[in-house]
């Protein structure tokens, strides 16, 4: 067998762990909303036999249009854990391998980490991390270091995340046996195989099957049999698999560091607005081993509906996210905000009116250029100057993408530069590629703080963090994690003392500065918590970022209470008339 052409033409095999249904689930009744969804929906119980995390509250149904499904038994509250699962397998990506540990995936800001004096590639909080993971390690170190032996160049010294990952996934069905719920639960993750059509993406999964085999140290194909991959078609359906159901492993703040593998979160379909969110919030609550995968409900899910979480970032317009989910996913979003009326005005495509009437335009493109204001009207005057703004403002997102990492100070420079001509073209701050340009100019602000911060950049910081915030509370719903999170990173730099305050303090510029900014680090603070508690999950006190600004909003709040008494004391010392028309 060669590995040259992988598209094999094997018809789906007829080994099935999923092809048994049972009959159609109770008829819902006809008012309920999830009613007419449900009626094309079907219970399937016999992967449940292998999905021994699967809480009673929760089932399998198969519905024609989207496959398998998670579907809720009982009514469950924002912010509920779902579930709370330890992923199959994980890799960190390249970039991240110093910098977190291979075993928790915790970063190294507390402690610094050691580094397995094997591959010389991993690293560990300690020995007890180390311990934890050289069951696994202890073959793949060997294999680091062949690869690395082997590779033309240091760029290419360490094989991707996903080669990684799929690796244990691959040692580990050998060593669990193919008979195992571990392995099955592997083997029944969705194929998209048969739609494989693609020469970008054919490519793409035979360079990935070459590179597995190469990491594994394999001979000859055969050998291969013993990982339960008997031919072409299996190790495309393996690779197929992987790319379909993989979900990125996070930190708590949400930065993608690697990739992680769990069948069961995987059988959750999609929405681009979802009921749930999948996340890894380190809420340090349970003893379970680190990174625990949660499923968190984001608003009230009603007995009977089904569990949907976004695969993509909803902040983008429709076009991006169907392009992804079909080049990724192979099916078309048919979700309510994909479908609706074209004539709603979407924030995400979105133009203040040229007459500040308080009113939107739609975005022109060059299939529709006319737009007008859906409040009073008017047109918009330039429509060409305005897709000249957005097509620059979408390279520089691009190229600034790429250069963050690279070239801080070149990154820094395009967003500085071309997020005010996406302002003066009138773009909302939820507009895309503006949303995404004032993510990255934070970060790349907020990444070259210094000891000697200066009152400029730290207010520019405040500004832009500010606009994000507002950009995003249209477009994603209260209690979204990615909202939380840019509240608490707003409040954080609020709370920030300043370092050259305005005497006397201002309060009508934005940023104020004195208590009346304290004041409003405190609020933002304690809006952050509220939504990351929803984010999250209240079981989890909002994890890890939500337990920090818990801390925050404490010392907000002590903070605040020394500028009241200072205040207080110094109205002591103000004469009683003065004092009285104080009000005190
Ligand atoms: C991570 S899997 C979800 C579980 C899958 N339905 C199954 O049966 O195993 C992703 C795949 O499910 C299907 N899918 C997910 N969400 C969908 C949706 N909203 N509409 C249609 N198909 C969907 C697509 O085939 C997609 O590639």
């Amino acid at each position: 067998m060669s590995f040259a052409d992988l598209k094999s033409k094997r018809q789906p095999s007829s080994k099935s762990y999923v092809s048994v249904l049972s009959p159609p689930a109770s008829v819902p009744t006809q008012s309920s909303p999830q009613a007419s969804r449900s009626r094309s929906v079907q219970h399937d119980t016999t992967p449940g036999e292998f999905y021994k995390q699967l809480p009673a509250s929760l089932e399998i149904r198969r519905s024609e249009h989207s496959g398998r499904g998670l579907w809720t038994r009982e009514c469950l509250k924002a912010g509920t854990v779902i579930l709370s699962v330890e992923p199959h397998s994980f890799a960190l990506s390249n970039q991240h391998l110093d910098s977190h540990c291979s075993s928790c995936a915790k970063a190294t800001s507390t402690s610094p980490l050691m580094r397995c004096s094997g591959c010389a590639t991993v690293w560990y909080c300690n020995n007890s991390c180390q311990k934890t993971d050289w069951n696994l390690h202890k073959r793949e170190c060997s294999a680091l270091q062949t690869w690395a032996k082997a590779a033309p160049s240091d760029a290419l010294a360490v094989p991707s995340d996903a080669v990684r990952c799929l690796g244990r996934i691959l040692r580990q069905i050998k060593s669990k046996g193919l008979d195992s719920d571990w392995s099955k639960e592997i083997q029944a993750m969705q194929s998209h195989r048969v739609s494989l059509q693609q020469p970008a993406s054919v490519e793409a999964h035979t360079h990935l099957a070459h590179s597995v085999v190469r990491y594994l140290g394999l001979e000859a194909p055969s050998e291969l049999a013993e990982f339960g991959v008997r031919s072409a078609g299996d190790l495309v359906d393996l690779i197929s698999r992987f790319s379909t159901n993989t979900f990125a492993l996070t930190v708590p703040s949400l930065t993608p560091i690697g990739v992680s593998v769990s069948p069961l979160v995987a059988l959750i379909n999609h929405s681009c607005l979802p009921n749930a969110v999948v996340l890894f919030p380190r809420s340090g609550k349970y003893n379970a081993k680190e990174p625990i995968m949660n499923v968190v409900a984001l608003r009230e899910i009603a007995a009977e509906e089904e569990v949907l979480t976004a695969y993509i970032d909803t902040t983008l317009p429709k076009s991006q996210r169907q392009k992804v989910l079909e080049e990724t996913y192979y099916f078309t979003c048919q979700c309510l905000l994909c479908k609706r009326d074209s004539t709603i005005i979407d924030p995400r495509e979105a133009l203040w009116c040229p007459r500040r009437c308080g009113g939107m335009c739609p975005l022109p493109n060059e299939e529709n250029p006319l737009s007008r204001c859906t409040n009073c009207k008017v047109t918009i005057t330039d429509p060409y100057g305005v897709m000249d703004a957005t097509r620059i403002g979408q390279e520089a997102l691009d190229k600034a993408t790429f250069l963050q990492s690279c070239d801080h100070t070149k990154a820094k420079q395009l967003t500085t530069n071309v997020i005010p001509i996406l302002l003066s073209a009138g773009l909302t701050p939820s507009c895309h590629p503006l949303l995404a340009l004032l993510k990255l100019h934070q970060s790349l602000l907020v990444s070259s703080f210094s000891d000697q911060l200066s009152q400029e950049l730290l207010d520019e910081s405040i500004r832009t963090a500010a606009k994000y915030t507002a950009g995003l509370s249209t477009v994603l719903d209260e209690g979204h994690p990615v909202r939380g999170v840019a509240l608490a990173e707003l409040g954080k730099l609020l709370a920030v003392d300043e370092p050259a305050p305005s005497s006397p303090p201002q309060t009508n510029t934005f940023p104020p500065s004195g208590p009346a900014r304290l004041k409003m680090a405190y609020e933002t603070l304690l809006r952050a918590r509220e939504e990351l508690l929803v984010g999250f999950g209240r079981d989890n006190d909002g994890g890890e970022v939500g337990q920090n600004v818990r801390d925050s909003i404490v010392s907000s709040e002590k903070e605040l209470g020394v500028w009241t008494t200072g205040v207080r004391n110094a109205l002591e010392d103000i004469p009683r008339p003065v004092r009285a028309s104080l009000g005190r």
